[in-house]
């Protein structure tokens, strides 16, 4: 998730113009040297732009004003109770990507470990991105924040949010369903599209062709429900009495599709709310939530 936003950023600053270009700096820390290798790799022509550092968060903290938190979340406790990460992250905004981690509780973990000096609240909020945001395509969810985090660094997560897709805040009690569905747009609905990718070889088209025609096909769809399209109303349109289309949705209704998939987004949600609540009894061992 990281690199996806790292890539969309650097490309979108690519397109600002010389004195309208922010002055930002990006350090990328990972734990392994092979991660960091993989990262300078990935990141091609902009590699340059960026520090790319790996087992070394405590001089990246010190630098940053901002830090954004895209690990496992397994893996915040043992990173942010080190000693000097408290003092570190001191009256800095720090953007928590982890899925089913409160808010709250990350700033206590930050607190707990800065209790040996004077500290200063560290700003967290909680933003949920997909990996779409490499091609600055991310639906962006951000937590509204209680209290509200100073002016300046609302308007600076929007800002930098937007600048890879779309932006939209949500009451914390609906991040988790917010999570599972921008989630399912990606990865639920791959499953019918490999089922329609199958149909179409079955019936002759090269895979590659039929790539193609789907995804620029889902664009439209996307585009079309953008503005203002109901999925329903848009299924009826296109249903021609006595035509393809409604033979389709014939076959896909048979099968329950619709419950399937409300199926699946309960389940999801229900997981994200099971793992956190598991999290915070203590002693979890619980890994992954997306
Ligand atoms: N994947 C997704 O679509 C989405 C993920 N998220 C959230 O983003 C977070 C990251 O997910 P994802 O990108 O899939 O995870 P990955 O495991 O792919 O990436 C995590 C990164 O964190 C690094 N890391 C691990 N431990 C440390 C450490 N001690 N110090 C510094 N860096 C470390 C890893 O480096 P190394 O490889 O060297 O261990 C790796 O580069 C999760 O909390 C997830 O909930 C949110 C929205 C969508």
């Amino acid at each position: 998730m990281g690199s996806a936003i790292l890539l969309g950023l650097l490309d979108a600053l690519d397109e600002i113009k010389i004195g309208d270009k922010p002055t930002w700096n990006f350090t990328a820390c990972t734990k392994t040297e092979r991660s960091s290798v993989a990262l300078i790799e990935t990141l091609g022509h902009h590699a340059k732009q960026v520090q790319v550092l790996h087992g070394q968060n405590m001089e990246a903290l010190r630098e940053a004003d901002i830090v954004i938190l895209g690990v496992k979340p397994y893996l915040a406790k043992g990173i942010l109770t080190k000693p000097g990460v408290g003092p570190s992250l001191a009256g800095k905004l720090v953007i928590s990507l982890m899925a089913g981690v409160p808010v709250d509780e990350v700033q206590g973990l930050i607190l707990s470990a800065a209790k040996e000096s004077a500290h200063t609240d560290t700003y967290v909020v909680k933003v949920i991105p997909t990996i779409a945001a490499r091609y600055r395509q991310s639906m962006t969810l951000i937590e509204r924040s209680s209290p509200p985090l100073p002016q300046h660094h609302e308007d600076l997560v929007t800002s930098l949010f937007n600048l890879i897709g779309s932006v939209k805040v949500l009451e914390p009690d609906l991040m988790d369903v917010g999570s599972v569905l921008v989630t399912s747009c990606l990865a639920t609905l791959t499953v019918p599209l490999d089922g329609l990718l199958d149909g179409s070889v079955i019936e002759g088209l090269p895979r590659r062709d039929a790539m193609e025609l789907m995804s620029q096909g889902i664009a439209g769809l996307g585009v079309l429900l953008k503005h203002g399209g109901h999925p329903a109303m848009l299924r009826e349109s296109i249903s021609s009495p006595r035509g393809v289309t409604i033979q389709t949705l014939l076959s896909v209704e048979r099968e329950n599709t619709r419950v399937t998939f409300t199926d699946a987004l309960l389940r999801g949600t229900q997981h994200l709310q099971k793992m956190r609540s598991k999290a915070e009894a203590p002693q979890s061992s619980e890994k992954d939530v997306l």
